[in-house]
């Protein structure tokens, strides 16, 4: 869809809402374009969190991970839901904008990419790949600088930041773009120097010489 026809499209609607004649809301909800975006969501997170746990238990056995290796937290769920409740308001109100068929398909293939970076930065740091930045050095903790970590420092964090923003680009949803977009950068602008404070006590200059080589992975963020 052209931005033409969108503009034209929410001009329509609110034509159709005063004039009380506009489509159900159930017309709406089931409507091709809302069952395929809502199932892309659902089958993204599940898969996401799920793996995320699995590949846990593989690298750190059972006993050592909790629900929090699901990386489900508070502020996570509300903005997942704050997500949701934008998508189902502008389906409702300006479904035209939902159709913007090569933006949403764009977003699934950074769905995609970042799941995919994610998990190849979890598989190759192994054991090293905590939920919890380790703030003791563990005898077999050793620096990881091969495979997507000789790209980038921070790939798993690379990752999410992209696969984050990719669920709201896929679901045509421009404010939870921006929010997600501002609030995983600052997060990770923030944890990023924390961890690397550790990982320097760590490994020394083994880890400055890394550091000084190879991009964190999240711009604007050395
Ligand atoms: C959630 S993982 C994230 C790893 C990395 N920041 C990333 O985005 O791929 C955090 C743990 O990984 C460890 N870690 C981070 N970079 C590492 C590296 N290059 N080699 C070994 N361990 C690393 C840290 O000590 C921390 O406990």
């Amino acid at each position: 869809m052209s931005l033409k026809h969108f503009l034209g499209d929410i001009k329509t609607n609110v034509l159709l809402h005063l004039l009380g004649t506009s489509s159900s809301f159930s017309e709406i909800f089931f409507s091709h374009t809302a069952c395929r975006q809502l199932s892309q969501m659902l089958f993204a997170v599940l898969f996401f969190h799920g793996s995320e746990y699995l590949l846990a238990i593989i690298f750190h056995g059972k006993s050592n991970v909790t629900l929090s290796s699901l990386l489900i937290s508070q502020h996570y769920v509300l903005a997942m839901l704050f997500s949701v409740l934008e998508y189902l308001l502008e389906l409702y109100f300006f479904p035209g904008l939902k159709e913007f068929w090569w933006v949403s398909n764009f977003g699934l293939l950074m769905v995609v990419v970042g799941e995919i970076i994610r998990k190849l930065a979890i598989i190759t740091a192994g054991r090293a790949f905590t939920h919890l930045i380790q703030r003791r050095h563990d005898e077999r903790h050793k620096l990881v600088t091969h495979g997507v970590y000789s790209i980038v420092r921070h790939p798993g964090y690379t990752g999410f930041l992209i696969w984050s923003v990719g669920t709201q680009i896929m679901l045509c949803n421009p404010l939870a773009t921006v929010v997600f977009t501002l609030v995983v950068w600052n997060f990770f602008h923030r944890r990023i120097p924390y961890e690397e404070y550790f990982l320097r006590q760590f490994f020394g200059s083994e880890y400055d010489e890394f550091a000084t080589r190879v991009p964190s992975g999240i711009p604007f963020v050395k």
